[in-house]
């Protein structure tokens, strides 16, 4: 019998079919349900993405002041919730704290079994609602800062960075943020959209496939990657000392966090949009010096081992150019993701078949047991 042929990280292995998102590697282009990603980014609100996420389609405007109504009225953390994560250690990591939010957040749902599309949309809206809130209550927490109260008069992306923030910035900065959020919302079958796909194939509940997701996000491979890029760029310390810190790094074989992709080979179609996004911000925000550094480590990136940045390589730096803690970047990628997490849920549950691969065994021949 010959050996089955091994496909080491499902590296290119079609698992099934989607209708919400298309990544073409060889035109550089990402659609959700068929519209370029770079025109909902320019053209659209985050929320408008969310609805053509969940629904296939744009909403009419009675269609998106409806979810609008919806998502406003769930901002707030139950009082409960809140002081459960305020129990959690300060040192808890931001998504540690935003996946414990999660699971509470189902286990206090009486529908969290309930998998009809209807309950499962009502959870989406709902997670999608208070996601912002637990982001930035653990930010504020850093700062010994209280959670601030949702403000319904602002839109999705304002009222996130009132709340974290404390104020309304500069409309440049929502902008540059609102991007980042349309950017982050959906890209097929990732890690962690995977992920929640798996959980949802065993008839468990949305709660719990989102729970997974964001353990699965919150690895550096993934959207961890977000973080781990500032940290390189304190490391680096100035552009100058780029290309001798790349060399070392790579001699120690250590991965570049924000470069290279399991699908993009040619480069990320969303880093131009999220690169000009940092460009104005960091016009706005004084960053010129850690615009420098991200241009000199891309180039000697691309010299040494011809590897282009990925989405989270423009996302770092500009997050923290707006004020964002270094912990709550990946938080942030979960608050938008969470669209593209539950619309597949939708869609794995309404064409369900377990996820269940097989594995060929390399261990011990069977054998008895032997005691002396
Ligand atoms: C939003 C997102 O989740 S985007 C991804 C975010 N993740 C990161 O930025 C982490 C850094 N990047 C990586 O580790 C990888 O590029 C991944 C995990 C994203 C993709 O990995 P794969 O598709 O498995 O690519 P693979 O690991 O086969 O890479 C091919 C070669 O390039 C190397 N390589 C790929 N990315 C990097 C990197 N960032 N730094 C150094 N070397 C790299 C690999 O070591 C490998 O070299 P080898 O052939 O000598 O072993
Ligand atoms: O598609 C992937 O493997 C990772 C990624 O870029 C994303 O999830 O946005």
């Amino acid at each position: 019998m010959s050996a089955p042929a091994i496909h080491k990280g499902l590296a290119g292995v079609v698992v099934d079919t989607t209708e919400v998102s298309m990544v073409n590697p060889d035109t550089n282009s990402l659609t959700y349900r068929g519209y370029p990603v770079q025109d909902l980014a320019a053209h659209c609100s985050f929320e408008e993405v969310a609805y053509l996420l969940w629904h296939g389609e744009l909403p009419t405007p009675t269609e998106l002041v409806a979810q609008t109504d919806t998502e406003r009225a769930q901002r707030g953390l139950p009082a409960d919730l809140v002081m459960t994560l305020l129990a959690l250690p300060e040192s808890a990591h931001p998504m540690d704290t935003l996946r414990t939010a999660v699971s509470i957040l189902g286990a206090n749902d009486p529908a969290e079994d309930d998998n009809s599309p209807e309950a499962n949309h009502a959870k989406a809206v709902r997670l999608f609602a208070a996601l912002p809130s637990v982001v930035a209550l653990t930010q504020r927490r850093r700062h010994g800062l209280l959670p601030l109260p949702p403000r319904d008069d602002l839109g999705y992306a304002e009222n996130f960075l009132y709340m974290t923030l404390g104020r309304v910035p500069d409309p440049v900065i929502v902008r540059a943020f609102e991007t980042s959020l349309t950017l982050y919302a959906e890209h097929s079958f990732n890690a962690s959209t995977f992920t929640s796909r798996v959980v949802t194939s065993t008839l468990s509940d949305l709660y719990s496939a989102v729970t997974a997701a964001v353990g699965a996000l919150k690895g550096s491979l993934h959207g961890g990657a977000n973080e781990a890029v500032m940290a390189t760029f304190e490391e680096i310390g100035s552009a100058e000392n780029a290309e001798a810190w790349l060399t070392k790094a790579l001699a120690e074989k250590r991965k570049i966090m924000g470069f290279g992709h399991r699908v993009y080979k040619k480069g990320d179609s969303r880093v131009p949009t999220m690169r000009q996004a940092l460009q104005e911000v960091a016009e706005l925000r004084d960053g010129h010096e850690l615009l420098d550094r991200y241009e000199a480590l891309a180039h000697a990136m691309y010299a040494a081992k011809r590897l282009h940045p990925n989405l989270d390589y423009p996302a770092g730096p500009a997050y923290h150019l707006m004020g964002f803690d270094t912990p709550v970047f990946t938080p942030i990628f979960v608050a938008a993701r969470i669209t593209g997490w539950t619309a597949h849920i939708n869609e794995q549950l309404a064409s369900n078949s377990l996820i269940r691969p097989s594995s060929s065994y390399s261990g011990k021949p069977q054998r008895p047991i032997t005691r002396s």
